[in-house]
Order: C-alpha cells, then sequence, then structure tokens
C-alpha cells in the first residue's frame, strides 16, 4: 500500500514507535506535535518528558527511520523539546506550588560524596534545559555554597502578606538555600526536631523557587531524628543514595533503603562514588582503593538500579574546593560524564514514574 505524504500518514506511521523508558507509543504519549509538510520535507516537535532525556538522539533516529518508509519524503527536521510531568501526590504531604519534582540525594554517612553528586546531578541537569533548585539540608556539613560558587552568598528575605519569602541564591543555573546561609560556620549547631522541622519547611514552602522541574535536596547523612524529619517533611518524587564500594558504607545505604521504604518513598537508585582512582598523570589507569563491584552488588542485593559509579578524580575535589563543579569546568573528564549520565538516569526514571 502506498501511502501519500501527509500530516496524517505521517502520525500512522510513527504510531509503532515507542518511547523506549516507557514503553508506549510516542503518538499515544503527545509527544510528537505540529506535524507539517512542505513539499517533501517534514518537520514536527518531539516533546520529551524530561529535557535530560539520555536516549533523546536514539528516539530522534527511530521517528526519522519511520519517517523515511513515507513516499516523497526529502527530508526529516525535529525539534526536540521537553515537558517535564509533575510527580505523583503523596496522601499526607503537600507539594510546592510550581515544584514539579523533589528528589532527595541522601547516604547512610557522612563524606562518601553525596554533596559532590547533589551539586553535580543539579548542574547537569540545568545544562540539559532543565529548571532546578537544590536545598542544602545537611545540618552537619552545609557545603553546597561553597561548591556552587556561592559562599558568603545569602539568602535575601522579603516580608509578604505571607510571612518572610526567601530568595534563593543561584550559580551554574541552580537556585540553591543552604542551612550554610543560616548558621554560623564556627558555632555547633544542636537541632532539635521542631527546630529542624521549621527550617525544613521554610526551605520548602517558603522559598521563592518559581517555576521548577526538579528540586534537588542534599539530605544531612544518617538515618537519625534528622533524616526522619527531612524525609516525612519533604513530599519525595525519589530518593537516590550515594555509597561507596566499602561493605561499611554498603551496610549504611540498606539502612536508608529501610528508612525510604517505610515512608513510601521510592529508591530511584544507588550511586556509587570513589568507585575506582584514575591518577592524573596517568588517565588510563584504575585503581580499585576501596574495592570493587559493591554498588553493583548491593544494587543486585537490594533489588534497585544501580545509576551509575562516579570515579575519584583530583579535579572532582578541587571543583568543589573552587565553585566551579567538574561537570561545568571540566565536562570531559570521566567523573564529569558518570554524573551527567547519572543525572539522566534519574531525570527518567521520575518521569517513568510521574507518567506510570
Ligand atoms: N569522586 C570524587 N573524587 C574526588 N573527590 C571527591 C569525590 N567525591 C567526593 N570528593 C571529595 O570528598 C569530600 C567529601 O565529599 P562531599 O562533601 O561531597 O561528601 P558528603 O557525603 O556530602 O559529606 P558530608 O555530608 O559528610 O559533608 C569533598 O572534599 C569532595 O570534594
Amino acid at each position: 500500500m502506498l501511502e501519500t505524504l501527509s500530516a496524517e500518514s505521517v502520525l500512522e506511521v510513527l504510531k509503532p514507535v515507542q518511547d523506549p523508558e516507557l514503553q508506549k507509543s510516542l503518538v499515544a504519549l503527545n509527544m510528537i506535535r505540529n506535524v507539517s509538510i512542505d513539499d517533501g520535507k517534514v518537520r514536527f516537535t518531539l516533546v520529551l518528558t524530561t529535557p535530560a532525556c539520555p536516549l533523546r538522539q536514539f528516539i530522534v533516529e527511530d521517528c526519522e527511520r519511520a519517517i523515511k518508509t513515507l513516499p516523497g519524503v526529502t527530508s526529516v527536521e525535529v525539534e526536540v523539546t521537553a515537558e517535564t510531568p509533575q510527580q505523583k501526590s503523596l496522601p499526607d504531604r503537600t507539594g510546592i506550588e510550581g515544584v514539579k519534582n523533589i528528589i532527595a540525594i541522601s547516604s547512610g554517612k557522612g563524606g562518601v560524596g553525596k554533596s559532590s553528586v547533589a551539586v553535580n546531578v543539579a548542574v547537569a541537569l540545568a545544562q540539559a534545559g532543565a529548571k532546578v533548585g537544590l536545598i542544602d539540608a545537611d545540618i552537619y556539613g552545609p557545603n553546597a555554597p561553597t561548591m556552587l560558587g556561592l559562599e558568603g552568598s545569602g539568602v535575601a528575605v522579603t516580608q509578604t502578606e505571607q510571612g518572610e519569602i526567601l530568595e534563593p541564591a543561584f550559580n551554574h543555573g541552580v537556585k540553591l538555600v543552604s542551612m550554610g546561609f543560616l548558621i554560623d560556620k564556627d558555632q555547633p549547631v544542636i537541632w532539635r526536631g521542631p527546630m529542624l522541622n521549621g527550617v525544613i519547611r521554610q526551605f520548602l514552602y517558603q522559598v521563592r523557587w518559581g517555576d521548577l522541574d526538579y528540586l534537588i535536596v542534599d539530605m544531612p547523612p544518617g538515618t537519625g531524628d534528622a533524616q526522619l524529619t527531612m524525609a516525612q517533611a519533604v513530599p519525595m518524587a525519589g530518593a537516590v543514595i550515594v555509597t561507596t564500594p566499602q561493605t561499611v558504607a554498603l551496610l549504611d545505604s540498606r539502612r536508608g533503603l529501610k528508612m525510604f521504604q517505610q515512608l513510601n518513598v521510592p529508591v530511584l537508585g544507588i550511586v556509587e562514588n570513589m568507585s575506582y582512582f584514575i591518577p592524573p598523570d596517568m588517565p588510563d589507569r584504575q585503581y580499585d582503593i576501596f574495592g570493587s563491584a559493591g554498588g553493583e552488588k548491593t544494587a543486585a542485593e537490594l533489588n534497585v538500579p544501580l545509576l551509575g559509579c562516579v570515579p575519584l578524580e583530583i579535579p572532582l575535589r578541587q571543583g568543589g574546593d573552587k565553585g566551579i563543579p567538574i561537570v561545568v569546568g571540566d565536562p570531559d573528564s570521566a567523573s564529569a560524564k558518570a554524573l551527567t549520565q547519572i543525572a539522566q538516569q534519574i531525570a527518567a526514571k521520575v518521569s517513568v514514574a510521574a507518567l506510570a
């Protein structure tokens, strides 16, 4: 059967093309829009479910291949945009107006690189074109301001009819509020439940976030009261657990996973940080300082995906200290590439969960 070239025949031929993550037809998902034909030139808009879609190129190529089977097609032009879906609402937790998905980055213990992952994932999502905010809720070591180059800045406070509204700081495409803006670095702070709860609620509901595709929350490490308070206050689309390959870190991640499961927060997966060391003078070499494949084993045991492995690289630490995240400062490095892929995985999983 020889079909004629029309917007209808283009949509018809695209019907079997699926979104690989959602495993549903792009046409049925309303991801194909504005089909137009000009002579043999076919133009359309592909509306992805996240600007950070890891499979963007595959989907475009699948569409092009299908359309080229129609007679008379001389070229295919695809404009790619994205509309991030809104997370499913949780019955006992109030969402934030304009904020589509809240994602917690957590770790069973301190020092595993949770903040480095949170900051770089946030910046990588912004680089992909998403609107991104970051809450640094790490009461023990709020270092996101330093890592984002915002040390010394603060949050402006505006008095409104609704009370105090905080203006987030902004750099590298990410809006930030941090415990570090509120507490004196040299003063020990003892956080009691109600106090922590108050600050967390302020960070969620009394910040001029505007429209956000993703609000990343850098959680305090561990699974004590502070974490529970945080996890209960936040209506989360999902949580990511950062670990290192050592056994103790993995044991702690198990606790983290259980905590989120008990709170009905879907665990999107595990990130293994400091997976191996790449010496700067021998970039082809890898040293498994903390053992190998720990993250993979834990992910399999806990039945959650391994979102990626980030190597130990000196420029990542230096970038953090300088306020230039590695995904900005050295995007071609192995750690930056891993972090960008992790951000894409997180975004894809969040969209799948929202549309399931
Ligand atoms: N993959 C990596 N390569 C090199 N340095 C890293 C890597 N990951 C983290 N670091 C460095 O390790 C230190 C601790 O990292 P980070 O602050 O991100 O950890 P954390 O888990 O958030 O710690 P805490 O919550 O206890 O403050 C930082 O100096 C950071 O730059």
